[in-house]
């Protein structure tokens, strides 16, 4: 089965009110290819969700940047994956390195709420990604293996869940991971699917890049074999990410 190219804004704490009309405007108005060639989702901030699903166009769908971990209840300050279903939200991301390295959410944390937003009917994209120093030292592929891992003996549906592979030393600083540098690792994650779940999934599983990509550079790592997408941080802000969801007809030519 194709992996059909999946393209993911993730606003993080940005916007306000007119900003963030405006962003969707700007989506609204651009020719994009068809929904047969590329999944669109952008994540504005909770307090956003609600008003960009009512102006958004239909074929972007729309994610919440994190969900609680279970059933919601006496949990001050949380948003629950039963508000994300009332509200008709179809995806969440977590896992963000963000998240698990000023939140401290462990791996298996992140495999537990993995675990609960799936049962509830909620897409995931679940984050995976190395720090500099665990690059440095060598243990990138065991650190994503690990993070993959924790989520893998949580769920046994992986037909739901993106994954999305950001190394924590690209995101946000402008140093792009190279293309022979991100395919590398979705290839292990991919092999690392085969031997650990299965041959169907690691041939199925969407695995996305994210970290620095923008509208110069996401040709050349949309062009790597194992690499089906991104997951865009600042430039999802700005019209440039209209450039990062055409880079899909990359992959149909390629
Ligand atoms: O964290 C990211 C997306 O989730 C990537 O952020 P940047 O694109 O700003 O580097």
């Amino acid at each position: 089965m194709a992996r059909k190219f999946f393209v993911g804004g993730n606003w993080k704490c940005n916007g306000t009110n007119e900003e963030v009309k405006k962003i969707v405007s700007t989506l609204n108005e651009a020719e994009i290819p068809s929904e047969d060639a590329v999944e669109v989702v952008v994540s504005p901030p909770f307090v956003f969700l609600s008003l960009v699903k009512s102006l958004l166009r239909s074929d972007i769908q729309v994610a919440a940047q994190n969900c609680w971990v279970r059933k919601g209840g006496a949990f001050t300050g949380e948003v629950s994956a039963e508000m994300l279903v009332n509200l008709g939200i179809p995806w969440v991301i977590l896992g963000h390195s963000e998240r698990r390295l000023i939140l401290k959410e462990s791996n298996e944390f992140v495999g537990d709420k993995v675990a609960y937003a799936l049962s509830q009917g909620i897409k995931v994209i679940a984050c995976v990604g190395e720090t500099l120093e665990q690059r440095e030292s060598g243990s990138t592929i065991e650190v994503v293996a690990a993070q993959t891992k924790a989520i893998a003996e949580k769920i046994s549906n992986w037909d739901n869940v993106v994954l999305a592979y950001e190394p924590v030393w690209a995101i946000g600083t402008g140093k792009v991971a190279t293309p022979a540098q991100a395919q590398e690792v979705h290839a292990e994650l991919r092999k690392w699917f085969q031997n650990n779940v299965s041959a169907e999934v690691a041939g199925s599983v969407r695995i996305i890049y994210g970290g620095s990509v923008n509208g110069a550079n996401c040709k050349e790592l949309a062009a790597q074999p194992d690499l089906d997408g991104f997951l865009v941080g600042g430039a999802s802000l700005k019209a440039e990410f209209i450039d990062i969801i055409k880079s899909a007809t990359v992959k149909k030519s390629s």
